[in-house]
């Protein structure tokens, strides 16, 4: 397993950023941790830089540089977003793949409605719901080139409490994956450091060609946010094993 840092400090400055740091004078009824939120908003650079790009996130510049790096999205491709609100990753995906040449597909599903984008598939549904696997299977009509997850659940605080929701949430899109995914294509997951990745990590190294750890630019350095691509797929899904034996 590798860990790919891609390029420069994590969590730095997207290029040309400029500093000047605004504080948040603590205003009526706004609580300590809000104030501190709306402050690391104003002076965040990769936020303004999404503003001015016309990215709905800043998380678009973290699929942005994973790709930049590993070139794992190619044109024609057919792609799962799993947690996809507001879109970041969509336009990034829809952009790299020639969504608007009319070239591959993207459904995205999302607990939060999402703005429509151009060409893209979107259903506001929890992932976690029994039917979603299902409907997301039915929408992509066809076995997937890609399966990304960006999905965080609302945190708690309590480290260890918080750690083992992403895991769930992660070992369920890789289950999904298993069901979904061609020969050779990618898993891209979102992970926080901690114990209980181990397991799943050596699950995606007997199925992948090639596993990597990667920690973006984009993502703030003082997070425990992680990412894992998994690139190559080799297994046989499920179906098709299922079918294997039956005949
Ligand atoms: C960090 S945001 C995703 C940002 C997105 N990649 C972008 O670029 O705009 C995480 C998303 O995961 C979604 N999410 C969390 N748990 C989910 C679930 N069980 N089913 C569907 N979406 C979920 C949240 O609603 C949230 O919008």
């Amino acid at each position: 397993m590798s860990t790919g840092k891609s390029g420069g400090k994590t969590g730095g400055k997207p290029a040309g950023a400029r500093d000047m740091r605004v504080k948040v004078k603590k205003a009526g009824k706004l609580k300590h941790s809000s104030q501190l939120w709306l402050e690391r908003q104003l002076n965040d650079p990769y936020v303004k830089r999404a503003r001015e790009m016309g990215y709905r996130s800043r998380a678009a510049f973290k699929l942005e540089e994973m790709d930049d790096r590993y070139k794992f999205l190619k044109s024609g491709q057919r792609l799962v977003d799993l947690g996809c609100a507001p879109g970041g990753w969509c336009q990034i995906a829809a952009k790299r793949i020639g969504l608007e040449q009319g070239k591959g597909y993207i459904v995205g599903i999302d607990l939060l409605a999402v703005d429509p984008i151009p060409g893209v598939d979107l259903i506001q549904m929890d992932f976690m719901a029994d039917e979603a696997p299902a409907l997301l299977t039915e929408r992509l009509g066809g076995r997937a080139d890609g399966v990304m997850s960006d999905m965080a659940a609302n945190t708690t605080g309590h480290k260890k409490t918080d750690h083992l929701k992403i895991i769930a949430l992660a070992e369920a899109a890789v289950e999904f994956t298993h069901d979904v995914l061609a020969p050779g294509g990618f898993f891209l997951a979102k992970l926080f450091q901690g114990g209980e990745s181990a397991e799943l990590l050596a699950m995606l190294k007997r199925d992948f060609t090639t596993v990597r750890n990667v920690k973006p630019a984009a993502s703030r350095a003082d997070s425990s946010e992680l990412y894992v691509l998994a690139t190559g797929y080799r297994r046989k899904n499920t179906e098709d094993s299922g079918r294997d034996e039956a005949e």
